[in-house]
C-alpha cells in the first residue's frame, strides 16, 4: 500500500500588523481606526471619525516608528515565529503536515493575503492561531471576524478550529516566568544591596467601555499573572499588573503603567517591566517602554529600570504554541464557542482554549 498522505493543516496566525515604512503609517492607523471593534460608534459617523483620529495620531506614530527605522518590526518577527512553529510541529513527521500563514489586520499581509495563499496549498484544515494570549473583543474577535469575511470572499471553506486564548496555559507561563526569571537575576544583579525592585507586569490598555461591556481581556490578563507568578514561585515578589498605550480620551483601564513608573520612583524602587500581552516586539516595547516611559523614570530619579523582553521566538514559547495547536486540533469539541458569539467569556476560566467549528467539507 502506497504511504497515507499527510494531512496539510494550515495554521493562520494572527496579529496586529505594523507599517512597514513611513507613508504606511496614516493608512495603516486609517485600517485601525475605522474598524467597528475598536471605534464603538454608528457605522455612518466611523469613517470620518475614524479618518480624523488617524489624521491626528500619525504624526506621534510616525516619531515612534522613526525611532525603529521608519518601520515597525512586527512582520519580520511573526514570520520568523511562524518559521519556527511550523519547524517545531513538523519535526516528529507525523499524520499532519503544517504550513503557517500570516494574516495581519491593519496592515500587510492581511487576512485576504493570507486566505489565497492558504488557498492555494490546498490545506485538508486550518488552525487559527492568534498571537494574543488575551481574548479581546478589539484584537482575536476582530481579526477572526476578517478572517471569515476574507475566506467567504475567496472561497476558501475547510474544516476549522479556533484557538481562542491562552492566558493561563501552563507552557506559555512556564516559558514567560523563565524570560522573567533570568530579568530578574540580572536586574538584582546590577542594582545596589538592598534595593527595592518591583515587577510591573504592564499589558496593552482597553477603553474602560469595552471591559464593561463584556469583553474577558482585563480578568484574561489577571489570570496570566497569576499563572506566570505560580510559575516562578516566588512568594512576596513585589508586583503590580497595569496598562500601557492609551492612544483615545476616553477612559481606559488602569492602573496605568507611566502612573505606576511614578509611584514606584517616589517609593524609591527600581523596576522591572514585564510585557504580559504581547508576545513580540513592536513600538509599545521597543519605544514606548524602552524610550519613553524610561527617559520618564530617569528623569524621576527611579534607582533603576529594567525589562523582560518579549517572547518573539523563544524555543519554550513556541513548544507552548505548538502543543496548544496539538490540542485544540485534537479537542474536536466547542470550547469556547457560546451561544454562538465570538467572544471567549468572561466567566471561561477553564477555557482550554479551543473552539471546534466543524463544517463538512464541501
Ligand atoms: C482604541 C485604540 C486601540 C485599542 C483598543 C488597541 C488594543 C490593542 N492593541 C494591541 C496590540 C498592538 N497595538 C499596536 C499598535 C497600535 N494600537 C493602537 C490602538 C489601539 N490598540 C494604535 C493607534 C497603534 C499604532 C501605533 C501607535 O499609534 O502608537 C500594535 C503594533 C505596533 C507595531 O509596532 O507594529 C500591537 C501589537 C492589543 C494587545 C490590544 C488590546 C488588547
Ligand atoms: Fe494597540
Ligand atoms: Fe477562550
Amino acid at each position: 500500500m502506497p504511504p497515507k498522505k499527510p494531512r496539510r493543516v494550515a495554521l493562520i496566525l494572527f496579529n496586529l500588523g505594523g507599517p512597514d515604512r513611513a507613508e504606511s503609517v496614516r493608512p495603516f492607523l486609517v485600517n485601525l481606526f475605522t474598524d467597528p471593534a475598536i471605534l464603538r460608534v454608528p457605522g455612518f459617523v466611523r469613517p470620518w471619525l475614524g479618518r480624523l483620529i488617524a489624521w491626528r495620531r500619525t504624526a506621534p506614530a510616525q516619531e515612534n516608528y522613526a525611532v525603529l527605522g521608519g518601520k515597525s518590526p512586527l512582520l519580520e518577527l511573526t514570520v520568523e515565529q511562524a518559521r519556527s512553529l511550523d519547524a517545531a510541529l513538523n519535526a516528529g513527521g507525523g499524520e499532519a503536515e503544517y504550513r503557517s500563514f500570516v494574516a495581519m489586520r491593519y496592515w500587510h499581509p492581511m487576512s485576504e493575503e493570507a486566505a489565497r495563499a492558504a488557498k492555494d496549498w490546498a490545506p485538508d484544515e486550518a488552525v487559527l492561531v492568534p498571537l494574543y494570549p488575551q481574548y479581546s473583543t478589539t484584537t482575536t474577535g476582530s481579526s477572526v471576524a476578517a478572517w471569515e469575511e476574507a475566506c467567504r470572499k475567496i472561497g476558501l471553506d475547510v474544516p476549522t478550529t479556533t484557538l481562542c486564548c491562552f492566558h493561563s496555559d501552563e507552557g506559555y507561563a512556564a516559558a514567560t516566568a523563565r524570560l522573567l526569571r533570568a530579568s530578574l537575576e540580572e536586574a538584582r544583579a546590577k542594582l545596589p544591596g538592598g534595593a527595592k525592585l518591583r515587577v510591573l507586569f504592564s499589558a496593552h490598555g482597553l477603553p474602560e467601555s469595552i471591559v464593561k461591556a463584556g469583553d474577558p481581556y482585563q480578568w484574561q490578563v489577571e489570570q496570566t499573572v497569576a499563572a506566570v507568578l505560580r510559575a516562578l514561585d516566588e512568594p512576596g515578589l513585589d508586583h503590580v499588573t497595569c496598562y500601557q498605550s492609551r492612544v483615545t480620551p476616553q477612559k481606559w483601564i488602569g492602573p496605568s503603567t507611566e502612573d505606576e513608573i511614578e509611584r514606584a520612583a517616589h517609593e524609591k524602587a527600581a523596576v522591572l517591566i514585564c510585557p504580559i500581552a504581547f508576545v513580540s516586539e513592536h513600538s509599545e516595547t521597543l519605544v514606548e517602554l524602552d524610550v519613553e516611559y524610561r527617559e520618564e523614570a530617569e528623569k524621576l530619579g527611579i534607582p533603576g529600570y529594567f525589562r523582560v523582553p518579549a517572547q518573539n521566538s523563544d524555543a519554550g514559547f513556541i513548544a507552548a504554541l505548538a502543543g496548544l495547536v496539538e490540542r485544540a486540533r485534537g479537542s474536536g469539541r466547542a470550547l469556547c464557542s457560546f451561544a454562538g458569539a465570538r467572544q471567549c467569556p468572561r466567566e471561561h476560566r477553564d477555557c482550554p482554549h479551543a473552539r471546534a467549528t466543524e463544517r463538512k467539507a464541501a
